[in-house]
């Protein structure tokens, strides 16, 4: 086998109370990576699509390559690859884009070695690369975009992540507004402290939602999706949100958060056609505050990452 192909999906991190620690993933949206081996060693990224030329071509600043890199590293690969990245997935919409390229990558590149690692194994160099990206190498978009489903990352350290139950009937739609919100920016508007009373609002609805999946409970996983960590200190970073907020609750759906760190808006449904009645509500919504939207509505994505094509 000389070439692989693999598909990463688009992903929204911290399901709302689920801080760093929750995220699934969605249909397919997602960006696309093609690994080549090159009969010059090392590692090079050679071509890019779909990004209107916004990418780093420097292997040490692109998360595809930062990811191989390190992962190749770890296995003490001596020879050449080269890698051609498609995006599918616009920058700063916090749909887990930096995160889908390098999860795509290690996914191309596991297959083209061979399958060395588990599929688990890849998730420290994909988090690495997330470490690059955006100051922070969290794991709540890259293991769903890898795994597949809803995932809970119950340790950093050291790293313990498993996947959840994925109630039938649960929709999401996620609207994003057009304009860009850096990962980093967002994280830097965070509060550092947290007062006891909301660690303790936040606990109950982490355990809670993670209950209501299980049990596929709507109700429960409705109250649960609150958020009073993140938030409050980024809401209003999204004209519009709160407003999101109210109108989509009294539409039926479950509830709704900033996916990852925004400004896309994510809600959750209990049917396919609740889900597309807010999608068209939050569209009205961003409208009138001068907002253009792209509108996605998918079930969970439960396979996560992918091979397409080898040759
Ligand atoms: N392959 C890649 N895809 C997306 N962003 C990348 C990639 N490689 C490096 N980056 C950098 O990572 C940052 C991604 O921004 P971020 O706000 O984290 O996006 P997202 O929230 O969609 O993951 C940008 O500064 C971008 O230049
Ligand atoms: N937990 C992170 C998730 C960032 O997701 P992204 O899709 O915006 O990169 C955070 O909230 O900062």
């Amino acid at each position: 086998m000389k070439k692989v192909t693999a598909f990463a999906p688009a992903t929204v991190a911290n399901v709302s109370c689920g801080f760093d620690i929750l995220g699934f993933a969605v249909e397919e949206l997602g960006d696309r990576v093609t690994v080549t081996f090159s009969e010059e060693p090392g590692l090079k990224v050679t071509k890019i699509e779909g990004d209107q030329g916004r990418l780093p071509y420097d292997v040490d600043k692109n998360t595809c390559s930062v990811a191989v890199k390190a992962m190749l590293e770890k296995l003490d690969f001596q020879g050449g690859i080269e890698i051609h990245l498609t995006k599918g997935l616009p920058l700063g919409s916090g749909m887990g884009s930096s995160a889908a390229s390098s999860v795509a990558a290690l996914e191309a590149t596991n297959r083209l070695l061979g399958n060395p690692l588990d599929k688990k194994d890849l998730l420290p160099f994909a988090m690495i690369a997330e470490g690059v990206a955006c100051g922070a190498p969290h794991a709540d978009n890259v293991a769903p975009s890898l795994l597949g489903g809803f995932v809970l990352v119950r340790s950093y350290d050291p790293l313990d992540v498993t996947k959840l139950h994925v109630p039938n009937g649960l929709y999401c739609t996620l609207v994003h507004p057009h304009f860009e919100l850096n990962t980093a920016d967002s994280r830097s508007v965070l509060r550092q402290q947290v007062p006891l009373k909301d660690a303790i609002i936040q606990s109950g609805n982490i355990a809670g939602l993670v209950a209501g999946l299980f049990q596929e409970d709507m109700g429960l996983i409705s109250r649960s999706l609150q958020d009073v960590i993140a938030e409050p200190s980024r809401a209003v970073l999204i004209p519009g949100y709160e407003e999101i907020k109210e109108a989509i609750k009294e539409a039926g759906a479950l509830g709704c958060g900033i996916s990852g760190s925004g400004p896309t808006t994510f809600i959750l449904s209990p049917s396919r056609e609740i889900a597309h009645k807010v999608s068209d509500i939050s569209q009205e919504v961003f409208n009138k505050m001068g907002l253009e939207v792209d509108l996605y509505v998918s079930a969970v994505n439960i396979r996560g990452a992918y091979v397409i094509n080898e040759e």
